[in-house]
Order: structure tokens, then sequence, then C-alpha cells
């Protein structure tokens, strides 16, 4: 990387006055063209909610094998539940075959389902129900005031794109209302055994949404992107902050004004022990079912065209996700 990685102060933003947020915003919007990639700080996500659905998830994935899988994924691309290890190699969305990555996940969904959805595929999928596990006793409480509190960081930073983006702060908000986020606690278990060849923790990838929110395990490594100059690059530890990334509708959104870089998460190297097991949080942030993603006039020069026909992003979500499961 040209740069040391990017760590920006949301409340700075937040509190700066007109021309202070628009200076940031223009920091933000260098940024998402060279990677997409930035850590936050100062983000108001209140410790207490972060360590309960962090200790929650963790004795969650201690749990038997037997008894996680009571809470399993009912069937192949179901989107909620536990998805056990073996079961999804994220190279495969770019159409790279690669054996499946190492590790284990639970997924949950919105907390809410407006009373205007009715489209059967929506209910079918983003909003299919999330399946809880019963133990631990504070799991799902956790979760959902996790999940809440990332909503609402989600939605802030979204204000700070529109800004960065020299839009009105609020020019989001109807296409986030209602959004079909999902959240999705991660475990790369301890490595006790080589890996296959070509075999990682989370095969290279790009996100599919508008903005990922990632809580990587304190001072873990592992994380890495391709920056500009092709290079795969870790992404350091850094305290107290959210590790941030832009997905590919939002790249799409811009007609690629703003990057959604290829990342993944590497074995554990040898200074490290070599197996140690890490952790992490990714909330994968997306607009309403029915919110039509156009390319914004924004991020078009005078008589440029738009490079992408409008999408909607449910449908536009689904798509990518069928593609990953085995
Ligand atoms: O665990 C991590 O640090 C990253 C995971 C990731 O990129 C993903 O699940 O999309
Ligand atoms: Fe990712």
């Amino acid at each position: 990387m040209t740069q040391p990685f990017p760590v920006f102060d949301l409340s700075a933003f937040e509190q700066g006055d007109a021309s202070e947020k628009k200076r940031l915003g223009e920091v933000v919007d260098a940024i998402c063209r060279e990677t997409g990639f930035l850590a936050i700080r100062n983000h108001g996500v209140p410790q207490t909610v972060i360590d309960a659905v962090w200790a929650n998830a963790r004795a969650f994935f201690d749990l038997p094998a037997e008894e996680k899988q009571r809470v399993r994924a009912p069937y192949k691309g179901y989107p909620y539940g536990y998805l056990g290890p073996e079961l999804e190699a994220l190279a495969k969305s770019r159409d790279v075959d690669s054996p499946p990555d190492l590790k284990e996940s639970f997924n949950g969904g919105p907390l809410v389902q407006p009373a205007s959805i009715t489209d059967p595929e929506a209910l079918a999928f983003c909003y299919a129900e999330t399946i809880w596990p019963e133990r631990p006793d504070g799991f799902v409480d956790a979760w959902k005031a996790y999940y809440a509190a990332l909503e609402d960081l989600a939605a802030r930073v979204m204000r700070l794109f529109a800004v960065a983006l020299d839009l009105p702060e609020t020019y989001f908000e109807p296409f986030i209302n209602t959004p079909i986020s999902a959240l999705r606690g991660l475990n790369y278990p301890k490595q006790h055994v080589p890996p296959k060849p070509g075999q990682l923790r989370a095969g290279a990838h790009t996100d599919y949404g508008s903005l990922t929110i990632l809580l990587p395990q304190a001072g873990s490594k592992g994380l890495e992107i391709i920056t500009p100059d092709g290079q795969w690059t870790p992404v350091p530890p850094v305290d107290g902050a959210f590790v941030i990334n832009i997905g590919d509708l939002m790249a799409r959104w811009t007609n690629d004004r703003w990057v959604s870089t290829l990342h993944r998460v590497v074995n554990p190297s040898p200074d490290e022990g070599g197996m140690a097991r890490r952790q992490s949080l990714a909330f994968f942030h997306q607009p309403n079912w029915d919110a039509q993603i156009t390319v914004l006039d924004a991020c078009l020069s005078p008589g440029e065209v738009a490079k992408y026909p409008p999408v909607l992003s449910g449908p536009y979500l689904m798509s990518k996700f069928k593609a990953t499961t085995a």
C-alpha cells in the first residue's frame, strides 16, 4: 500500500460543521477510490454490546458439534443458521474452484419483517427465519443488540458515504430504511492438520452489498486485501475500531468510481504458532429488498454513460449468494 492503513474518526465527521464534513468526505472518497477498506474509530457502539455478542458467539462455537448441527441451515442455499466446517468456498463466487474454507459460521437476518414485504422470493430468502440456538443462554439477546447497533452504525456510515459522493447527507435513507442486512459470526478453528493446497480460512472474494462492517478478533492477523499495486497486503489490527469495506453493489452504484476490493483470510503464520484460532463478526449491510440501484448521476461526468443497468437490491444479493454454498 502506498499509504498506511487508513483509520477514520467517525465522531469527528458527525460533529463537524458542513465544511469539515465536506473535507472528511473527500478523504473517504479518496480511500474508496483506492481500496474501499478503512478502519473506523469513535464509532459509538457500546463496548458492552460488543463484548456480549463476542462472548456468546465464542461459547456457541465451543458447543459440541452435534448441538451446533441442530441449528444448521436446513438446506443448501438457506441463508441463516449454523454453517459447519467445509460447507462454503468464497472463491467460488468468482468461479475459482477451491477447497472449502477452514471456518464455521452462524448467520442471522433482519430483526423485523416489514408488513409491506409480500414477494415470495424475499420471504423465502432474506426474510427466512433465523434458526436460533438454545445455548448459550444470552445468545439471542446479545446477537439482536449487536445487530441493531450495527444497523444504526451502517446507516451513519452511509451518510458519510453520501457526503463523500457529494450528495445530500440523507440521500441514501429511502434506499436503506428497511435494509436486508445479515450478521455473520465466524470462527476459524485452531488448525491441527495442514491445509490442503490452496485451502484458506476464507478464499479470495469481494463482498456483495453496500457496506461490510467487520470486527476481527482483537490483535489478530490474517485478513489481507489486494492493494492497487496488485499485492496481497495485510490489514493491521486496529484497537477498538471496526474495519469497513464497500461491496460490489456500492461499486456498481458509483459506476466503479469506488472499488469493491478482493480480500481473503489466510492461515495463521508460523510466528503465531501456525494454528491459532481466530474469531470475527461480519455485518453485511444491504439496501431494502426492492430498492432500485441505478448508477448515481453524481458519479457520471458530463456525457458519460452508466456501465450498468439498474438492479433490485434483494434479487441481486440472492443471485450472488447462491454461487458460494457447496
Ligand atoms: O473474518 C474476516 O476477517 C473476514 C471475513 C470476510 O471477509 C467475509 O466473511 O466476507
Ligand atoms: Fe468478505
